[in-house]
């Protein structure tokens, strides 16, 4: 199993659930962002072999989280249109999504959903926890740090490092803050897989190198800047004032503010500007 974006995980298989004369077909009129690659060498009848696209995989993780609620309430089977439902999307493009890690529910049944649970999770590589390293506990950090959700869904908050005296040898959520000095050692020391930069700009990178020299593969961040990193290493950027802005997009688009496509032509100049030229 692949993802279609950075660093490319080990295949996992995944079981199946398929029962073929049963299994609800998928369909693939839906746009999910599959990007498979037709001269891809692997079988592309098996889903197990097949990229899964970057698109799926934040909708998967959408999925578990509706999948645990129903978990915790105790059901058995859920039908793809409740689940799709409950995740937002249509329920065309859920078993899409689906078929894409090798599972389909059962006609007039819907999916287990202890088995779908199980798998989605085998496929985000969540059957075992991520301890996570905080670095810089400010207004966003500090809020991130204090928040229990994390670690409920198996990212547990395991070290937090600043360089404010103020802040160091506090303590959020029962974690103490440590100087940024001590990222390699901390780190190494109690296994942190990711780590979440939430520092000013300039100190990004900095950061950002002292996670990566300490084993550290996957990095949040936040700060607005783009971050270098040596192969093997995946950088995701949470930037809320561009969802904001998308958002924005298609506000104006709804009430047909959007220019239509094609190229944009260069702003009139004002009379000031004309007589200066
Ligand atoms: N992506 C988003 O949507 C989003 C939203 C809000 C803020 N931000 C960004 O997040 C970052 C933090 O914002 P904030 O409001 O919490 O800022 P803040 O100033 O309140 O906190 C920054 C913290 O980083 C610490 N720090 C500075 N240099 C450090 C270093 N080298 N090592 C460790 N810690 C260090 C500071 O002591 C401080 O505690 C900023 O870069 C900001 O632009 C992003």
């Amino acid at each position: 199993m692949t993802v279609d974006r950075g660093t490319r995980p080990s295949r996992r298989p995944v079981p199946s659930t398929r029962t073929p004369e049963d299994a609800l077909a998928p369909v693939d009129a839906e746009d999910t962002g599959d990007v498979t690659d037709a001269t891809d060498p692997t079988d592309a009848t098996d889903p197990a072999a097949r990229p899964v696209p970057e698109a799926t995989v934040a909708r998967l993780a959408v999925y578990l989280r509706v999948l645990t609620t129903l978990l915790g309430e105790g059901r058995g089977t859920v039908s793809s249109e409740e689940l799709a439902a409950a995740a937002g999307v249509n329920s065309a493009k859920l078993r899409k999504d689906l078929s894409h890690i090798g599972s389909s529910g059962v006609r007039g049944v819907g999916y287990d959903v202890a088995r779908l649970t199980a798998e989605v999770e085998a496929t985000l590589g969540l059957t075992q926890p991520h301890a996570v390293a905080l670095v810089g506990v400010g207004n966003l950090g500090h809020a991130l740090a204090g928040y229990g959700g994390f670690a409920q869904r198996g990212f547990p908050v395991a070290a937090l490092f600043d360089v404010d005296p103020a802040l160091v040898g506090t303590t959020i959520g029962g974690v103490e803050v440590e100087h940024a000095d001590a990222i390699g050692a901390v780190c190494a020391a109690r296994g942190v897989t990711i780590g979440v930069v939430a520092t000013p700009a300039p100190a990004a990178q900095r950061v950002c190198d002292h996670l990566v020299a300490a084993g550290v593969r996957s990095i949040l961040n936040f700060a607005p800047t783009v971050l270098a990193v040596p192969a093997g290493v995946e950088v995701r950027k949470v930037d809320l004032a561009v969802e904001m802005q998308v958002l924005s997009f298609h506000v104006a688009r709804r009430h047909g503010t959007v220019p239509a496509a094609g190229p944009v032509a260069a702003p009139r100049p004002t009379p000031r500007e004309a007589v200066s030229r």
